[in-house]
Parts: C-alpha cells; structure tokens; sequence
C-alpha cells in the first residue's frame, strides 16, 4: 500500500480522499486488503516448473495473463496522462483494459493510444446507467465503433455509497466526457445524482440487445444474482463490491467467489476484484474459481506516482510475483490452479 501522505502532496486531499476512500466505517474496503491473507496456499514438489503459462481464456479469447485493469473513474486527477496512461500500461503488458464511462479521456482516443503500442491490444468498456439513457446509449455506440470487444455494466450502483472523505473535502471533478465535457468542475455528489436507480433486469436486456457485443455483470456479491446473470445471457461476471466504496460491511470479493463458483463456474468467466496488490493473490483467486482478477487502486498509486511507466511497473511486478508463485506452487500452468492449491489460514 502506498505511503498516503507522499500521494496527498502529490495529488490533493480531495483526489486522494476520492481515490482511497470506501464507503461508511471503510470495514469492507479495510476487509478487502485483509481477505487474502486468510487463504494459505498449498504448494506441490517435484514438479518440473521451468516453463510456465501464466495464460487465460476470457469471452473465448485467449490471454497471455489473467490480470485486468479495473475501470476507475476520473484519472486524469491522479496525473495529467489520465487513463492514456493507465491504458498504455495494460498494452505494454498485454493486460486487458476495462475503461470507464466516467473516463476523462474519449474512448476513441484511449484505443487510438492502445492501438498506437500494440496493435489488436485488447479493450472492454464499462458502462453506468444514467437517468439520460441516450447518454449511455452515445458511450455504448462510442465504444463498439472504436473497437471495445465487450460491454461491462455496473450494476452495484444504483445510488452512491456513503462516502465520508468526499462530504468532508468536497472534492470536485473535472472534465468526465460522457457528462460534463467543457462545464465547471461538479462535486461528486452532483454526478452521482446522474445515476439511474430505476435499473432492473429487463434493463439489462435492452442493453444487451443494443450493445452487438458479449455483456459482463459486474459488482455481483451473491449466488442467485449470479445465477440470474448466467439466464439474462451475460458472458461474465465480475464478482465485486465495488473497491469497498459502495455499501459498507459487504463480503470481500474473494470470500464472495467461493460460493458463486460452485452455484455458477463453468458456466460463464468470472473474474474478481477488491484489495488485489500481489501474485499470490491472483493465483488464490484462479485456484478458487476465477478466470481473471482485477486490479484497481493498487496500479492507480503507480499511475499517481510515474504515469504510464509507474501503472507498467505495478502491472510488471504483480506479473512477476504470479509467475515465481506458480513456480512455487508446483504448478507451471496458471489454468491448472484448483482448490487443491488453497485452504483457510488458521488466523491467531
Ligand atoms: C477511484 C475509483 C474509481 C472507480 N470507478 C469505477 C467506475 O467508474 N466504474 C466501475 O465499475 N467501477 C469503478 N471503481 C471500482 C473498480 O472498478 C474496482 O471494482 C475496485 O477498485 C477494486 O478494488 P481495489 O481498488 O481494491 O483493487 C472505481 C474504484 C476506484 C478506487
Ligand atoms: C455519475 C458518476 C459516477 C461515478 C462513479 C465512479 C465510481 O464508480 C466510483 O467512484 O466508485
């Protein structure tokens, strides 16, 4: 975890509170860091590890690793390259980039600047549900014509979480392009009026029907929401709360997994997110049921500290450490990971 008070000199108290906050007593967003420590890794000897794959297969596409960039709103309060250089850190490392619809860059412009590194690099888009659906509707034409391979509906957000470090600050935003592309700064409270709380399942459907492209659910917490998601056709699910930012004293992402894997793996990705900062972590979360894992504040301190080059050495490092934990596990192939691999950690 990076050192708060070098980043408040570095972006503001305002930016900072916004970034590292969660919601209410932060007990889910303190969990969420925690979780993984109560899972013990199961290593195996003697097994020949000199070449390891570290690959995945997401919506059918194979992936040379299964760790995603999360979508983060609002980056270019973190530095001035904004998501260009979160979205460059993912090309350079052949990691899957989730954009925002609260993104402070277009996203034609984000997947010019991935093509630009890596042609055919990989790209999802994240959508929010405003009141003006045609806004929603704009994002999701947006997305498709500039090449954003599957549509991620947010569904945990139906009102703002209680967030206490932006009442206190009054942080104010600039310049998201989907809502308030040339006006003045709006406080977050302003944008997430914007929200749509009327969002249902049928919803969902209509989205799905527009959007031409595979549809992924995230911020899913329990197993019959789960299995609603598989029957409304999504192609994944991103088991989530929200970075703990949305309703406080929620389950962990990782302890939500265990049992929305058995009600529905197999039968749709899952991915995960929440408190993700090592290798370990990714290959507890593979071991346990998921496909791919997210990361989100974790690499926004890189980008807050060295922009492109700063998100590119967290993303390096996590991949580091997931390699040398298969290596240690004794299991050269991440996609062979299963529960043999993990247990619960005898906590003193
Ligand atoms: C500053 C910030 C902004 C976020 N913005 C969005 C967003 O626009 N859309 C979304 O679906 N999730 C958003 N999230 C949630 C992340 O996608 C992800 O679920 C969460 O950050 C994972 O937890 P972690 O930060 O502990 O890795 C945001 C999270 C943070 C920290
Ligand atoms: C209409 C503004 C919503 C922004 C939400 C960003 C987010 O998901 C978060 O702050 O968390």
């Amino acid at each position: 975890m990076s050192d708060p008070l070098d980043l408040e000199a570095l972006i503001g108290p305002g930016a900072l509170g916004y970034f590292a906050g969660g919601a209410g007593s932060e007990i889910t967003l303190r969990d969420n860091l925690a979780s993984w420590s109560r899972y013990a890794l199961h290593p195996r000897v003697l097994v020949d590890v000199s070449e390891r794959d570290l690959g995945t297969t997401l919506l059918g596409r194979y992936r040379p690793h299964p760790v995603v960039v999360a979508p983060m709103a609002y980056q270019k309060h973190a530095h001035e390259v904004g998501e260009l250089g979160t979205a460059e850190a993912a090309a350079r490392t052949e990691s899957l980039y989730v954009l925002s619809s609260q993104t402070t860059t277009s996203p034609p412009d984000v997947a010019r600047a991935m093509e630009a590194v890596a042609p055919g690099s990989d790209r999802w888009f994240q959508l929010y549900v405003f009141r003006d659906r045609a806004v929603s509707h704009d994002l999701v034409v947006q997305a498709r014509e500039s090449g954003y391979e599957a549509l991620v509906i947010t569904v945990d957000f139906p009102v703002a979480g209680w967030r206490e470090r932006d009442r206190r600050t009054g942080f104010t935003v600039e310049h998201p392009v989907a809502l308030n592309p040339s006006g003045p700064p709006l406080t977050t409270e302003q944008l997430f009026a914007m929200h749509d709380p009327s969002l249902t399942w049928d919803d969902i459907g209509e989205f799905a029907d527009a959007a031409g492209m595979p549809v992924v659910l995230k911020g899913i917490l329990r197993p019959d929401d789960a299995e609603r998601a598989v029957d409304s056709g999504a192609a994944g699910i991103i088991v989530s709360n929200h970075g703990g930012r949305q309703l406080d004293t929620t389950l962990s992402g990782i302890d939500a997994l265990v049992p929305i894997a058995q009600a529905v793996g197999g039968s749709v990705d899952l991915l995960v997110d929440g408190g993700v900062t090592r290798g370990w972590d990714v290959a507890k979360a593979l071991a346990l049921g998921a496909d791919a894992v997210l990361i989100g504040r974790h690499l926004l301190w890189g980008l807050a500290r060295g922009g492109a080059q700063g998100a590119e050495d967290v993303l390096r490092q996590v991949l580091a450490e997931l390699d040398s934990t298969l290596a240690l596990l004794g299991c050269p192939a991440a996609a062979d990971l299963d529960a043999s691999y993990v247990g619960p950690r005898a906590v003193g």
